[in-house]
């Protein structure tokens, strides 16, 4: 269940005196999601998603709700921030940053078909090139100096062999930059769990709290490398070309992306196999973490390196 922070009707109903969106109804916990406190929150005027933020400090979190309105805007399909009488975003509950965003309908697949692959894809274009219109910027906090360091500090815990592949991998993707590729505002981290579906259709992407700068075909990658991931840690065909041909129906990729898709998905599996190691051998004090596999993008990496 994660609802780590409870919220009282007085507080919720002191909070939506702040808001125009009618009278407080009731809150229900959500409970699905790892971070965070997140809540269906019944008012007068109909159903939001309430989310109390455990990890994310108060100043980090308007250049987020910017970036889905933006998008949401934009015809993106993302839940919509909802503003406070005088403008503002972000709010505080129990002295933790929080915020209320509209209700999506549909729900996320741990096995998705080659429709929902196709459509998730295509929003992801979409996103893509809806972000360009967004005026702010937000560096990559995970990406090359990131592994760098965290491979220094995850040494002493890898077994020679793991530690030789991670830091050659780690060498060739400094020696094969992506900063001559599109780039723009990117999901980057849009697993099967942060989309939520109506049917074949995408209903929504959630989880924008990785947003940041950085090429548009290592987002696709890191999309792809979790939509079509086996359980023997390679990639279904199928479901790779069906992502691939709904992104491609809304943002063909140049000659360059394509010839750089291979380090792309290599990227992305360093990205979250170093993650994953980090939550495993630094289990954060107190943090109520589901440690995820990270052999997985190890394997997978080693199939982009082969082919
Ligand atoms: N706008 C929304 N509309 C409908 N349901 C939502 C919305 N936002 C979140 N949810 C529901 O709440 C669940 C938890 O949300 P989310 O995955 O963002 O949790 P988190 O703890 O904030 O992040 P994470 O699990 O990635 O650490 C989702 O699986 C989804 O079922
Ligand atoms: N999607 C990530 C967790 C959140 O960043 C993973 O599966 O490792």
């Amino acid at each position: 269940m994660s609802v780590y922070t409870s919220v009282s009707d007085d507080e919720m109903r002191q909070l939506l005196t702040h808001y125009a969106i009618g009278e407080f109804q009731s809150l229900q916990g959500i409970a699905q999601g790892i971070t965070n406190s997140n809540y269906f929150l019944h008012t007068t005027s109909g159903t939001y998603v309430l989310t109390v933020f455990e990890a994310l400090q108060a100043h980090e979190l308007p250049f987020f709700l910017k970036l889905k309105q933006n998008l949401s805007e934009n015809g993106v399909a993302c839940p919509a921030p909802i503003a406070q009488i005088n403008g503002q975003f972000d709010a505080q509950l129990a002295g933790k940053p929080a915020c209320i965003v509209s209700k999506l309908s549909g729900r996320d697949t741990a096995s998705p078909t080659t429709a929902q692959c196709h459509s998730t894809g295509a929003m992801l274009a979409k996103m893509h090139l809806a972000g360009t219109t967004f005026p702010e910027k937000m560096d990559n906090p995970r990406h090359a100096d990131w592994w760098t360091t965290s491979a220094a500090k995850l040494a002493p815990y890898l077994d020679s062999q793991d530690l030789d592949l991670l830091n050659k991998e780690i060498e060739f993707l400094a020696q094969n930059p992506d900063h001559h590729l599109p780039s723009g505002i990117i999901h980057a981290d849009l697993f099967k769990d942060n989309v939520l579906l109506d049917g074949e259709q995408v209903a929504g992407f959630i989880d924008f709290y990785y947003a940041c700068q950085g090429s548009f075909v290592y987002d696709l990658a890191i999309a792809v490398n979790d939509w079509a991931r086996l359980a023997n840690n390679k990639l279904d065909t199928q479901l790779k070309q069906a992502f691939m041909d709904g992104y491609q129906s809304v943002r063909p990729l140049t000659a360059d992306e394509l010839t750089y898709l291979n380090t792309a998905h290599r990227a992305a599996c360093v990205r979250f196999w170093v993650s994953r190691l980090l939550d495993f051998h630094f289990p954060a004090a107190g943090e109520l973490t589901f440690i995820k596999d990270p052999n997985v993008f190890r394997d997978l990496l080693q199939t982009f390196q082969a082919a």
